[in-house]
């Protein structure tokens, strides 16, 4: 089911929009499901955190309407929308006792003693806070008062949806998985409905369900962390999602074929049917650096090495094909590697074509 639907939600902050610069977010058509655990990926500025308040109701959109279910909040305050919200920096009472700040969302709420006691232990529990329950908040490290914090919007279950907005932030790098990963255990044991905002790949695809991908006030993907990965549907999500990016290769179209250079590369029959449609623009070949294969000599395209760079597990290759450069992940590099010269193939299974920047010739899921 449909929780949260955006209705030809757009918004501009300077109150009158003519043309798509005028927009933070561009107009958008878009739900996210009950009970799912969203990740909200993008580079700075690109308009999460103005999607973020416009479902909390911090900020109300200068077009279209927000549905949570039937009923129409876009003119509800967040208050009456029943959101909880976790932000970057902890928020809790340092004079409290830990209990006390776990419990304070029900106590507010009139909720019964007996189901508070029972909803702040099994919170604490899945947050492993079960031991310090007892102390006040004020001399706990970040960590700590990051996961009261979580805890706290947690600790409702009547809530529509949890935002969390880049929770992790203050958090150390090396406790930052433990807490992604009990996150994700409590998403499975309490269902609620969780949208996560970040910039970093890794927190979203860790976390996630399905991502949303945004760039410049546009949502270009819904996917789940492996339809990002293995299709991007807009350059954007090749280039952003991956460590590194997706290789993009400009290609023309000639029938059946993509021709780099003065070499072609077989199409599957969908994308040569795809392109043909296309009609005029520019083509790019995208594959991962993990899915280019080494060819022998003579065989495939002859790209010029430029570096080739150890990171112990593989060997990353930097070449010139044509003028495009390659990013490729080999086990042993320096095997295949003549005169500064090797020979690459592009398995047609990892191939994708993309014309103006977004993805043609696949099946693919449209967005909810
Ligand atoms: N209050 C505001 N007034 C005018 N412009 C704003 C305001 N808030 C954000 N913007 C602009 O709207 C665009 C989207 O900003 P937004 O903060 O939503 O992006 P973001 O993806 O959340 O970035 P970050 O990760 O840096 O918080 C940016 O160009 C930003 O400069």
């Amino acid at each position: 089911m449909a929780l949260i639907r955006f209705d030809g939600v757009a918004h501009s902050y300077s109150g009158h929009a003519e043309k798509p610069a005028d927009y933070a977010l561009q107009p958008m058509n878009f739900s996210w499901d009950d009970g799912g655990a969203y990740a909200l990926l993008g580079p700075s500025g690109c308009g999460k955190s103005t999607l973020l308040n416009i479902c909390s109701g911090l900020l109300k959109p200068s077009e279209g309407r927000v549905f949570f279910g039937d009923r129409d909040v876009t003119d509800l305050s967040p208050e009456r929308r029943n959101i909880a919200q976790v932000f970057q920096f902890p928020v809790l009472y340092d004079s409290m006792s830990v209990y006390d700040n776990l419990a304070f969302p029900l106590r507010n709420r009139k909720v019964q003693r007996s189901h508070i006691d029972r909803r702040v232990r099994e919170v604490a529990e899945m947050l492993d806070l079960g031991s310090v329950l007892k102390r006040r908040a004020s001399g706990l490290g970040a960590e700590l008062k990051q996961k009261i914090s979580m805890g706290r919007g947690l600790v409702r279950d009547d809530t529509s949806a949890i935002l969390f907005d880049e929770p992790l932030t203050v958090i150390d790098p090396q406790l930052k998985w433990r807490l992604r990963r009990q996150l994700k255990e409590v998403h499975k044991q309490f269902s609620h409905t969780m949208i996560y905002v970040t910039h970093d790949q890794i927190e979203a695809l860790t976390f996630a369900d399905k991502v949303v991908v945004m760039s410049d006030g546009e949502i270009v993907q819904v996917g789940t962390p492996q339809e990002l990965f293995e299709r991007p549907e807009h350059t954007f999500v090749g280039f952003f999602i991956g460590s590194p990016g997706m290789n993009f290769i400009e290609c023309r179209i000639d029938g059946d074929s993509a021709v780099i250079g003065e070499r072609r590369v077989s199409l599957s029959a969908s994308q040569a049917n795809a392109a043909a449609q296309a009609g005029s623009g520019d083509f790019k070949l995208g594959i991962r650096p993990e899915f280019v294969e080494a060819a022998r000599p003579g065989e495939g395209f002859a790209a010029r090495v430029t570096a080739v760079a150890d990171m112990g597990e593989f060997h990353l290759v930097t070449a010139d094909l044509d003028g495009n450069e390659l990013k490729i992940k080999l086990p042993d590099a320096h095997a295949h590697i003549q005169d500064d010269t090797l020979h690459v193939q592009f398995p047609s299974e990892w191939l994708c074509l993309y014309h103006n920047e977004r993805l043609i010739g696949h099946e693919v899921e449209v967005a909810a």
